[in-house]
């Protein structure tokens, strides 16, 4: 089971503006709702793709208790924290231009409710209870009042219990979590470049950063590089080199989680409709990142999270280039 935990998950407002103009009443030509924050956009993405998944984090008010309805609508099962004050935050998603043409995404996110001592000691229980084979993905910003160590200490108490462990977070929670030596995490190629200083499409530099990632703990650094793809690295460099489908770009929220979801969902030999031929099994690398490739195009090319219809469309535009040996790994 892939149990997933977003400290600030939002209700994401997805606005269409055909122009926007700075301190002026702006009016939208069409909106919609969609339950996010990363670890949901996760839950919701593997439960599209057929695993078991379970959502949870910290949730509060109303804004929370919809965000629960939402996804428990959807499919996902949910075991938020509740917290006593506040609300989870909305985030604003605003999409300026042509459907089919030039896009320009700007999103403001909220802050979100205070997370307490009370609360964090119950969402530690719930990850206390996960065992051997199950996943824990961390994904997205610490809720404030949460400690910059507190994935870290989480993925502790999951590898204690033989959980393995995702983390798609960036700055000092990154950082913070690699000393608990998570089996994976997700920076996008930027998120690389500031942390060494270097060009974001400066291939061979961001493959040394990530590298430097792995070398302070993490099993493997799966780097998303938007159109381009991503590459899979280890503390020994790259493993692979994947490409990803060529398409219109529609909606870049959730693409990221899309591709952790899409990378786990395959790496435990998930096999699409129409696609039973392409699914060597469990532990193949290869796969998880073809299936990670095409899971988050889906998304980017569609305008909220992909079906499963549409990330089996793309499988077969994916192709990855193995760069060692080492192409499975054992679960
Ligand atoms: O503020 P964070 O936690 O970094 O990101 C939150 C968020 O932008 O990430 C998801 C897309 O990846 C959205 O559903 C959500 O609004």
């Amino acid at each position: 089971m892939f149990f997933t935990v977003t400290c600030n998950p939002a209700l994401d407002w997805m606005m269409r503006l055909p122009s926007f103009q700075e301190g002026a009443t702006n009016r939208s030509v069409f909106d919609e709702l969609s339950y996010g924050g990363k670890g949901v956009n996760v839950s919701t993405m593997l439960h599209r793709l057929g695993l078991e998944t379970r959502a949870s984090g910290f949730i509060a008010g109303t804004t929370g208790s919809a965000l629960v309805e939402g996804v428990e609508a959807a499919g996902v099962p949910c075991d938020f924290v509740r917290l006593l004050q506040g609300q989870t935050r909305i985030n604003v998603k605003m999409k300026r231009g042509e459907i089919q043409g030039a896009l320009e995404e700007t999103e403001i996110n909220g802050r979100g409710p205070k997370v307490g001592c009370a609360a964090v000691d119950q969402l530690r229980e719930r990850v206390a209870a996960l065992g051997e084979g199950d996943w824990l993905v961390l994904s997205g910003s610490l809720a404030p009042g949460c400690e910059s160590g507190l994935y870290a200490e989480l993925a502790r108490v999951a590898a204690e219990r033989g959980a393995r462990c995702v983390v798609d977070t960036t700055g000092a929670a990154l950082m913070a979590a690699l000393e608990a030596r998570p089996f994976l995490v997700k920076p996008n190629n930027h998120e690389l470049a500031e942390l060494a200083g270097c060009d974001a499409r400066d291939e061979a530099a961001v493959i040394g950063a990530a590298r430097d990632l792995a070398a302070r703990g993490a099993r493997y650094v799966l780097v998303s590089c938007g159109g381009d793809g991503a590459l899979l690295v280890d503390a020994d460099g790259l493993v692979a080199r994947g490409s990803a489908p060529s398409g219109v770009l529609v909606n870049s929220v959730g693409a990221g989680d899309s591709m952790v979801a899409g990378f786990l969902a395959g790496l435990a030999g998930a096999v699409l409709p129409g696609c039973e031929a392409c699914c060597p099994g469990e532990g193949d690398l290869s796969y998880a990142l073809r299936l990670g490739l095409a899971t988050g195009s889906a998304t980017a090319f569609s305008s909220s999270l992909a079906t499963a219809e549409q990330v089996a469309d793309l499988l077969s535009a994916t192709s990855v280039e193995q760069a060692t040996e080492r192409s499975a790994v054992h679960l």
